[in-house]
């Protein structure tokens, strides 16, 4: 009568807006907004000028969102609001202590896969997941280079286990090291599915979110039972925006559906060339045939990627795109938190199960 249950069960108004807000939030790396789960603690700022800190823990890594949403509540609620993200990436494991495989393929050589994977990779290490990258391209293993470290040798814990390379945070272990390249071009499909399938078992990966496995170009038999080895959540299909690569890119796509393994999206590189002096965008190779074949396929298009220098120089040196001051970077990054967030809805809807591999 007194309302005096309200004094006992009377919820702050402006956390309540905060939480509200955030489930409400809609953008393509939060689909179905922010779960209140998700929400840590939000107390009144320490900082100067923060009237409100909010931490959130998520469940893929997109720990670089917290900006964005800092500034949707600040606006909102007319107040000043600090966001900070852990990243927890949730799932079960598919693969020994692996949550997520993901494979990097194109349907065509020398489209930018490798240099995708490489900064894909770095880019969800970024966002604070545990990430490695298995380098499976028998044609023309690069991910050492890329990484910086060419002419290592791996390590080998016992006579069955190889210790693999940690740069930037990120382990690495590449098919390049079990086979000469000169031999590649005489390889069948069971000798590189079961080359592959050697590495994947004998790498001490230990705990991982995401293993990025780098592709051989083309769609073959060689592609194909490399694909049917891997207990794969998703590929990635990299493209140019030429009409040749995108014919080659259809044949990618038609392969992993011919398998039934999910495709996680289409990155198209080179997309554009902007100029340095005008700022204008040159669509040199032709423009949005990515989108047009995203479109015709219903696979989501996760990123168009500009021909810059600073890509292939950051390639060159083996170098951490991701820890540059560079503009550029930010399209991995975003990229790498789209995958996370699509792998993680998709991990909702599926059961997980422990998938075993062998060698032959
Ligand atoms: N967006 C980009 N801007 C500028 N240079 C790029 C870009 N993407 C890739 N490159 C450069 O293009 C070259 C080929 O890239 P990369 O080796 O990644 O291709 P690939 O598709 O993996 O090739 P392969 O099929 O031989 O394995 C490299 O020199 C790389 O630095």
């Amino acid at each position: 009568m007194f309302g005096i249950e309200k004094l006992f069960t009377r919820k702050d108004p402006i956390k309540e807006q905060i939480k509200t807000h955030l489930q409400h939030y809609r953008s393509a790396i939060f689909p179905m907004g922010i779960d209140t789960q998700w929400i840590t603690e939000i107390v009144e700022g320490q900082a100067k000028g923060t009237s409100w800190q909010v931490s959130l823990t998520l469940p893929f890594a997109a720990s670089g969102q917290g900006e964005i949403l800092a500034s949707h509540l600040s606006d909102s609620l007319n107040t000043d609001i600090r966001v900070t993200c852990h990243t927890a990436v949730a799932g079960t494991t598919q693969f020994k202590q692996i949550k997520h495989i993901v494979l990097v393929a194109s349907g065509k050589g020398g489209v930018g896969k490798s240099t995708t994977a490489v900064n894909l990779a770095a880019g969800l290490a970024s966002q604070g997941a545990q990430v490695g990258i298995l380098d499976a391209d028998i044609y023309g293993p690069s991910i050492p280079s890329l990484l910086g470290l060419t002419g290592q040798q791996p390590e080998a814990l016992d006579e069955k286990t190889l210790k693999p390379f940690e740069k930037d945070g990120i382990r690495a272990m590449s098919i390049g090291f079990l086979v000469a390249q000169d031999d590649a071009t005489v390889w069948r499909g069971p000798m590189a599915s079961q080359a592959l399938a050697q590495l994947l078992n004998e790498t001490a990966w230990g705990e991982l979110d995401y293993l990025i496995v780098d592709m051989p170009p083309g769609t073959g038999d060689i592609q194909l039972t490399m694909t049917q080895k891997v207990p794969a959540s998703g590929a990635i299909v990299v493209t140019t925006p030429q009409d040749l690569a995108l014919a080659d890119a259809q044949k990618g796509i038609a392969m992993f559906n011919k398998v039934n393994l999910p495709i996680i999206g289409l990155i198209e590189n080179m997309s554009y060339f902007t100029c340095q002096h005008c700022d204008g965008k040159n669509a040199i190779f032709g423009s949005e045939g990515g989108a047009k074949l995203a479109a015709r396929h219903g696979v989501p298009l996760l990123a168009e990627i500009p021909l810059d220098t600073g890509i292939r120089e950051n390639s060159e040196q083996g170098a951490n795109i991701t820890a540059q001051a560079l503009a550029i970077k930010d399209h991995y990054i975003y990229c790498a938190q789209l995958v996370s967030s699509m792998l993680y809805l998709q991990s909702k809807s599926t059961q997980g199960v422990e998938i075993l591999i062998t060698d032959d």
